[in-house]
């Protein structure tokens, strides 16, 4: 029996479902809808990191495993299905994304994860139109998500083992299946029950609804195709190269307008349009709009938290309740415990059994005196850029020009103007790049062969982080890291104990007045995005002038024109796009930093006789470039150690 009209409306339509999950077969049959199954071969493996929140990344999940079975019908049937779904189902709980386990450990530390707490469970659901016009696929992608609230009870660790040697979790996103056994794990549920279970039927009919019966004076949206008869349970549709898909491949393979997740789809924007023009009933509800004006809020939260040092007083990982945490403090119970779940919500801290812990990502980055530690940036952040973005519009309107004392002067690199600051500011600054350089210091390191070289300069080189991964990655190279005596006394605290120590030396001095040691190759990172061309001329004329023939220059900075690697997946685009965002809102408050484009750097090194430019990337946001000075015999080779080599001189 069919009780949603729009059900009807698909009768004759060819409708897939892009899912092995036998209980989204099940629900979905529910509705009396008529439809096949292919199971999708998209590898749920995009990067979970680079979506802005957990439910953004189902809901592109679900749009790749539709994506990739609409392709893969198109190009080997030559028939194109009408409709093709596809659904993804995560858990979310303290920052966490829970799948489905891969083994019974994997189930167990998601149980319990998840024990006597409550966590989130989304749903996104993709519902992909398709039309085949010149042998090439069109597609129209219509995304959504659903939340259900989940509450486990307080469970025994007897009850968990037996639950996990019943099976029920292996296929199951968090290990459990609320409509079988796990449903006595659950003590409450707020939300769509079906969501759980893997798909949200309200929402889908409702999704359906609205785009069938779009609101008055806009037609239907109209895919003219030839009706084709639903066909049974098709599971082994053949494919020749078999294997799996990947984002990228899906979306090109498909040529079609499947826009990245999170952004509306057209159906979405015609009808908000519509409703702008008739003025009938409020337009969608801007959720994105919303969150961004809310966002500063949670970075002060964040910013407040490590200020108090939070995180810190977690680290030994014995959970402490919020009266415990405010007594430290010296403060009244109540506001710590609202800081505190918000961390919680932010996904930087867990609660369980009314006790705070630090997630994996606040104990790696968030303590202050760990490995990779971003507090100090956080602090810088919180100390100095907080205040500078309070005066943007005063930073935007008295512009750039003669006189201008733009509001971030002193916040640029250490070396232009550590000699005016105190030494607490210093040190400050010290500790924020330092945090970033550890990060990138390995990708950097090995971004080219150096093996060759046997002596390096760090100019400019700070805390030697990047000293450090040299040295750690090329044993025989030993690094001098040069920069300004008023920096290099506060260096101390940052060298970690080992071997590379002996490799390490530091020389107080400034590259623009001194002469430079000598070395094989100098290395310059982040320094001349802080200086003009004139500057930079002198700079680089300086270190062609001491650099011997063979020698080289490796260059490692941002670049203005980035637009993620040749090829780009969706996920780098748009982390491209990020970086780009990043720095305009950068150059809002700070002095313009002199950005230059790929190309210029290229240019820059070669005007200073630089050979055999080679090019490549070091993680997100930085590019690396590598220059030699010709020998008098031989063009030194140049070897990436990985990624392209994008440009070769001749
Ligand atoms: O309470 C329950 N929670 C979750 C489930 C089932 O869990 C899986 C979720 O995994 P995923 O979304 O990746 O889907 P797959 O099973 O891998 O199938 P696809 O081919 O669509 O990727 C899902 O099957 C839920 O039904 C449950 O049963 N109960």
């Amino acid at each position: 029996m069919v009780l949603c009209p729009v059900i009807r409306k698909l009768q004759h339509q060819w409708v897939v479902l892009a899912s092995a999950s036998p209980r989204r077969r099940e629900i979905l049959s529910q509705t009396g809808l008529r439809f096949e199954v292919v199971p999708s071969r998209f590898k749920e493996n995009l990067q979970k990191a680079s979506f802005p929140t957990p439910h953004a990344y189902a809901v592109e999940t679900a749009k790749q495993k539709a994506l990739e079975v609409a392709c893969r019908m198109h190009q080997k049937d030559l028939r194109t299905p009408d409709i093709v779904i596809g659904a993804d189902t995560i858990v979310t709980v303290g920052g966490l994304i829970l799948e489905k386990p891969v083994d019974k450990q994997d189930a167990y530390s998601m149980l319990s994860r998840l024990n006597g707490t409550e966590h989130s469970v989304f749903t996104g659901v993709a519902i992909v139109h398709c039309c085949s016009t010149d042998g090439r696929l069109h597609t129209e992608v219509t995304e959504f998500y659903e939340e259900t609230r989940v509450r486990f009870s307080e469970l025994s660790e007897e009850l968990l083992r037996e639950y996990i040697d019943s099976g029920e979790p292996t296929d199951k996103a968090g290990g459990y299946g609320i409509q079988a056994l796990g449903g006595m794990l659950v003590e409450s549920a707020h939300g769509d029950f079906l969501n759980v279970v893997g798909f949200p039927l309200n929402r889908f009919c409702r999704e359906l609804t609205r785009l069938y019966y779009p609101p008055p004076r806009e037609g239907p949206q109209q895919l003219t195709h030839d009706p084709l008869p639903a066909l049974d349970t098709r599971d082994n549709l053949s494919d020749a190269e078999g294997g799996g898909s990947d984002a990228a491949q899906s979306q090109e393979a498909c040529g079609g307008r499947a826009e990245a997740g999170g952004e509306r789809t057209q159906a979405e924007g015609a009808q908000e349009a519509a409703s702008n023009r008739t003025g009938d009933g409020p337009p969608p509800f801007p959720i994105g709009l919303l969150e961004l004006i809310d966002g500063f809020k949670a970075s002060k939260a964040l910013f407040t938290a490590c200020k108090l040092k939070v995180f810190d007083l977690l680290k030994d990982e014995t959970p402490l309740r919020a009266s415990e945490i405010a007594s430290r403090f010296g403060a009244p119970r109540g506001g710590v415990a609202q800081l505190l779940d918000v961390c919680v919500a932010l996904g930087l801290l867990e609660k369980t059994r009314r006790a705070y812990s630090n997630t994996d990502l606040a104990s790696r980055h968030l303590v202050s005196d760990v490995e990779y530690s971003l507090h100090g940036l956080v602090m810088h952040h919180n100390d100095h850029t907080w205040n500078l973005f309070s005066h943007l519009e005063r930073a935007i309107l008295a512009g750039p020009g003669p006189g201008h004392t733009s509001l971030g002067d002193k916040a640029t690199h250490l070396s232009q103007n550590s000699r005016d600051q105190s030494k607490e500011a210093t040190l400050g600054l010290l500790r924020a790049t330092h945090g970033l350089a550890k990060l990138t210091a390995r990708q950097v390191a090995t971004a080219f062969d150096l093996s060759w070289f046997t002596s390096a300069c760090h100019l400019g080189g700070c805390t030697g982080a990047l000293a450090h991964a040299l040295a750690r990655e090329y044993p025989r190279l030993q690094v001098t890291v040069f920069d300004l005596p008023e920096v290099l006394e506060h260096v101390a605290c940052f060298q970690p104990e080992g071997r590379q120590t002996e490799q390490i030396r530091f020389l107080p001095g400034d590259f623009f007045t001194e002469s430079l040691p000598d070395a094989d190759l100098y290395v310059l990172s982040r320094i001349l995005s802080d200086w003009e061309d004139d500057k930079v001329h002198e700079l680089l004329s300086r270190i062609s002038g001491s650099c011997k023939p063979g020698g080289g220059l490796l260059l490692v900075d941002t670049v203005w024109d980035e637009e993620g690697p040749e090829n780009a997946t969706v996920d780098e685009a748009r982390r491209a796009a990020r970086n780009g965002l990043r720095r305009a809102l950068d150059g809002l408050v700070w002095p313009p930093r002199a950005q230059r484009s790929l190309a210029e750097y290229r240019r820059l090194l070669q005007r200073h006789g630089f050979r055999d430019v080679a090019e490549t990337r070091a993680g997100d946001q930085l590019h690396v470039l590598l220059g030699t000075r010709p020998s008098p015999r031989e063009a030194v080779p140049t070897r990436p150690l990985r990624g392209r080599l994008h440009c070769r001189d001749a």
